[in-house]
């Protein structure tokens, strides 16, 4: 038997945030898989609890067994020995189909059907379980909404009209379908650009925050790990668990070298990645909706001793941050989308909103918080701040 069973720090911790639970616990006893022809099993002997309603991290070296590990939890991969339960009932031996009605899976690049619409993708699980078209028709909108999809733009489309970073949020409302409790993510993030890449993490926290699944989540980036993970399984060869336990537990004190050498040197500059954007005190910022006068925008910000305003659309979504030299030439708030424009959500980390300002070359970003409404700006000087202060609490 492994050693490490539960996670190190008890679910009760304060550390993970309370939030409405709908995911059931998983257990896994002494799960085992020995491919044919291979000397050592992929997977030895792993006892692991994850707790209902938690986003529980797999990370580990190349070839040590996660996604193994991972796809014998839906019974993609069919275990050679142990048990694996789900709120408390023994599966392992349950049909796989009725089994992965309540597990979600989704994997790189959304695994989308490319001759099926949007809709029919999504749907396809409520079809399977006989519901009729205006409910499924129901639930496909909501959960294109729910994932930051417009459903009367995007339904009707085709998956490669779509980016690599939108067929990724509809695999994730396909796999949402059924409501299932669990939900399985096999490095959903690793095909998109980094910018794509921190958005939908983002959109993943604000999604779970509000379904509270149980998430098992493969990753290779351990930024992502501390950034997604309630906590973070790691393993070694075989799916030997090292160290199962939250993120800043992890940070402050990894169990073995190996994991050390893992989390990196610059564990101070990891804390910045526990930092949320939203930790932090923005700056509130002048906005004019589009349509209105241009010129009273103007004077509004000068009186603010601001130098730029942020243009909001119909929905209170920013859309640009014209200087009050441009917005001066007109006469209306223009509704040009800048494309450009950086943007972060509030559960970003601070190292994302760096990144972002990076690839904008920009000195701050628009930060948005629910439904994409403005929540304020982050400048370039209030993250070195919070750097400054989480350096020196560091070091005592
Ligand atoms: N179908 C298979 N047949 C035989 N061996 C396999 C099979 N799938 C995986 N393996 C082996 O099992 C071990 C674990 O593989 P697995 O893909 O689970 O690891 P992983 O940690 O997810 O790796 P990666 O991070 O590279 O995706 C590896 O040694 C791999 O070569």
């Amino acid at each position: 038997m492994s050693e490490t069973t539960t996670p190190e720090t008890p679910a009760s911790d304060a550390a993970v945030p309370q939030r409405r639970v709908s995911g059931v616990a998983i257990r896994l006893d002494g799960v085992t898989k020995h491919y044919p022809g291979q000397d050592r099993p992929a997977v030895d002997d792993v006892d692991l609890e994850i707790p209902a309603g938690e986003t529980v991290m797999f990370v580990g070296p190349s070839g040590c067994g996660k996604t193994t590990l991972l796809k014998m939890l839906n019974r993609l991969i069919e275990p050679s020995g142990g048990r694996i339960h789900l709120d408390g009932e023994d599966v392992t031996d349950q049909d796989p189909d009725k089994l992965r009605r309540r597990i979600g899976y989704v994997i790189q690049a959304g695994g989308l059907f490319p001759h099926m619409t949007v809709a029919t993708n999504i749907g396809l699980v409520p079809r399977m379980l006989g519901w009729d078209k205006p409910r499924t028709a129901t639930r496909v909108d909501e959960l294109l909404d729910l994932v930051g999809l417009d459903p009367a733009v995007y339904r009707d489309r085709y998956p490669r009209e779509l980016s690599g970073g939108q067929q990724q949020r509809v695999g994730v409302a396909r796999a949402l379908a059924a409501d299932p409790p669990v939900l399985l993510m096999d490095e959903p993030f690793g095909a998109v650009d980094p910018v794509t890449r921190l958005r939908l993490q983002d959109e993943l926290l604000r999604i779970q925050e509000e379904l509270g699944k149980t998430i098992v989540f493969v990753t290779h980036d351990f930024d992502e790990a501390v950034k997604l993970g309630d906590r973070i399984v790691v393993f070694d060869i075989g799916a030997r668990v090292v160290q199962y336990d939250t993120p800043d537990a992890i940070l402050a004190s990894p169990a073995e070298e190996y994991v050390a050498d893992f989390v990196g040197a610059g564990a101070t500059l990891k804390q910045l990645t526990l930092t949320r954007v939203g930790d932090v005190e923005l700056e509130q910022v002048t906005t004019a909706a589009v349509g209105t006068d241009a010129a009273a925008a103007v004077a509004a910000a000068r009186a603010a001793g601001q130098d730029f305003v942020v243009v909001l659309d119909e929905r209170g979504r920013p859309i640009s941050w014209p200087t009050l030299a441009e917005l001066g030439r007109a006469t209306t708030v223009p509704a040009t989308v800048d494309p450009r424009l950086p943007v972060v959500g509030v559960r970003s980390t601070l190292n994302d909103a760096l990144d972002t300002m990076l690839a904008a070359s920009q000195g701050g970003v628009v930060v948005t918080g629910r439904r994409e409404a403005l929540a304020g700006v982050l400048k370039v000087e209030a993250v070195m701040a919070a750097i400054r202060r989480s350096r020196a609490e560091v070091a005592g």
